[in-house]
């Protein structure tokens, strides 16, 4: 298989991700960042549920198990339910960096076929930052962190203000899931600072 696009290689003067201060500690539950998330909402019946824990370094896991409502063929899951957990592992990135960034462009490649009932397990990286453009990659393998690999992608997340949610969105909605942001990081910052 060949690599990445040409447009998904840092160019030249791109830095390494850091970690920032702030980000939840390696293990932590990220949480989802909005309940009607497709992905990460836990009021979308059919939705993935996936749960994103911040890892090591630039990095995030996450897991979700295949429903019968995510399949394509019969038994297996739909390619595009497969790129949406890619896609969403790879926006808990932000949380690790600490910034608002949304997909540019999402490569996948489909390995192995995903059955229902499967766990997925998802690992995302971030790899390289070039002014706004965030560049990382996600593997996702079957049963746990140490069983085959069924997908993989590498993107391109570019940095925007909170404007892009307020202009295009509901801003109602995304005023409350902000607020609600903020009183997670209160609450974190009494755990670490009682
Ligand atoms: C979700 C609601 C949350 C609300 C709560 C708020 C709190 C938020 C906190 C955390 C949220 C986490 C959410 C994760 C969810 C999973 C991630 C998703 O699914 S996101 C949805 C899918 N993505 C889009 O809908 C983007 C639609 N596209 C756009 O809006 C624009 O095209 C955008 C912002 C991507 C770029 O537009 P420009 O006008 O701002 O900037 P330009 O100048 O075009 O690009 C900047 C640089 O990036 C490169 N670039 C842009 N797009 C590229 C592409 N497709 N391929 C290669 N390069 C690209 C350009 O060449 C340029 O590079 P050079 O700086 O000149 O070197």
């Amino acid at each position: 298989m060949s690599g990445p696009t040409a447009s998904l290689k840092p160019p030249t003067g791109a830095v390494a991700p850091e970690r920032h201060p702030d980000a939840p500690p390696p293990g932590e539950l990220l949480g989802p960042h909005y309940d009607q998330c497709f992905a990460c909402g836990l009021k979308q019946p059919h939705g993935l549920h996936l749960a994103a824990r911040a890892g090591e370094g630039a990095s995030v896991t996450a897991e979700f198990t295949i429903a019968s409502a995510h399949q394509g063929a019969p038994g297996l899951a739909h390619g595009g339910v497969l790129a949406a957990a890619l896609d969403e592992t790879l926006g808990s990135l932000n949380w690790i960096l600490q910034v608002i960034a949304v997909t540019g462009r999402l490569e996948t490649n489909f390995v192995r076929p995903v059955p229902v009932g499967t766990v997925l397990h998802l690992e995302a990286r971030a790899t390289a930052v070039h002014g706004r453009k965030i560049y990382s990659a996600a593997v996702g393998r079957l049963g746990g962190p140490d069983g085959r690999v069924a997908v993989r992608a590498t993107a391109l997340f570019v940095k925007v203000p909170i404007d892009h949610f307020t202009d295009h969105g509901r801003a109602a909605e995304i005023k409350a899931v902000l607020a609600q942001q903020e009183q997670v990081k209160a609450v974190r910052a009494l755990e670490v600072n009682p």
